[in-house]
């Protein structure tokens, strides 16, 4: 579920009418998602012909102060080709609202379906959409630190704390020899840019085998380049609970990204190390959750230890078996 905030469907309408968007025909709470709320809202549109949108409340992790940043970025992205929402001016020209007590944008709808088991041709247009959206982010002037970097992940570990073993046995000790491999081995001098840091199956939509949008872009932020494909890599090359690694989606997933964008020698040499950096973010935020999210809470938990099975893929396979030729 991630409908946190219930708006009534007349503070919608009242909502919707500072906007040239139409009266509202019906508004429904989208289930997918864990950060923020989401409706989905079907309107008369401008023209009478009918249009929809998406209305999100922010929640918890996202800051009302960084929304100029995503939204400045959005129009930057669109402007240059790639497919994404942007967000929605009133009649004044205002973004930015509240409803329900909550910060709240209306945002362009786009057509498609979030994957959850993609095809390796899936994961290459993925692979493709990723390099496409670096090339059209060159330019982009403004910049967001990313707060779950190296520094966050101490951060977040050090919360963590003795509740990790609560996961599995022994996962404080080898998140604290993973963190010391890190803190050695993190490359310094890689190309940095404005990345999207979250680019998993759900966040991309798809008709067939074609991109028809990217998605949530709450967590962009400027930081290595390279590593926005290996949370990517993380993200679509592996089952679901991480157990088992697909060598045809990762080569497709390389493969269309090298044919958007391309990876430097120095990329390239790095790219195993930022797959493990990558497994240990997502392994961290999921255990931070978990320890912090009541089992019987309404949204799914998500579950840490798929995240410690591709860390220990990424930490013994040969760097060749990532990288296509
Ligand atoms: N612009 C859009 N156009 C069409 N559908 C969208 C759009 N934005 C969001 N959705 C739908 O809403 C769902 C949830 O959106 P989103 O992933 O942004 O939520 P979230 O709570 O921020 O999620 P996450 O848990 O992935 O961080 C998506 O899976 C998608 O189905
Ligand atoms: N994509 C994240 C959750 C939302 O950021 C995960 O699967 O852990």
């Amino acid at each position: 579920m991630a409908v946190y905030t219930h708006v009534p469907a007349e503070e919608i309408d009242a909502f919707l009418s500072r906007y040239d968007a139409g009266r509202l025909v019906s508004a429904k709470g989208i289930a997918e998602g864990v950060e923020n709320s989401n409706y989905l809202l079907e309107t008369t549109g401008a023209d009478g012909n009918g249009h929809r949108y998406i209305l999100t409340l922010y929640e918890k992790r996202v800051d009302e102060a960084d929304l100029p940043f995503f939204m400045d970025l959005l129009d930057h992205l669109g402007a240059r080709g790639c497919l994404v929402p942007r967000f929605i001016a009133d009649r004044k020209g205002k973004r930015l609202q509240q409803l329900g007590g909550r910060p709240a944008c209306l945002i362009e709808f786009l057509t498609g379906i979030s994957l959850t088991e993609p095809t390796a041709a899936q994961a290459r247009a993925a692979g493709a959409a990723l390099g496409q959206m670096h090339r059209a982010a060159e330019g982009f002037e403004r910049e967001r630190r990313n707060a779950l970097d190296l520094a966050g992940w101490h951060e977040l570990a050090a919360k963590c704390g003795d509740h990790f073993d609560e996961i599995a046995p022994g996962l404080g000790q080898r998140v604290a020899d993973e963190l010391t491999f890190l803190d050695a081995h993190w490359p310094a001098d890689l190309p940095r840019s404005v990345i999207h840091a979250d680019l998993f199956p759900d966040n991309v939509l798809m008709l067939g085998d074609e991109v028809t949008g990217l998605i949530d872009f709450y967590f962009s932020c400027t930081d290595i380049r390279a590593y926005d494909l290996a949370v990517t890599h993380s993200a679509w090359v592996f089952s679901n609970d991480g157990s088992q690694f697909f060598a045809n989606r990762s080569d497709a997933l390389m493969a269309g990204y090298e044919g958007a964008h391309g990876l430097s020698d120095a990329e390239r040499a790095a790219f195993p190390t930022l797959c493990r950096g990558a497994a240990l973010r997502f392994l961290l935020t999921r255990a931070y959750d978990w320890i912090n999210t009541p089992p019987d809470a309404l949204v799914t938990r998500k579950d840490p230890l798929a995240y410690l099975r591709r860390l220990d893929f990424y930490a013994n396979v040969a760097a060749n078996e990532l990288l296509s030729a």
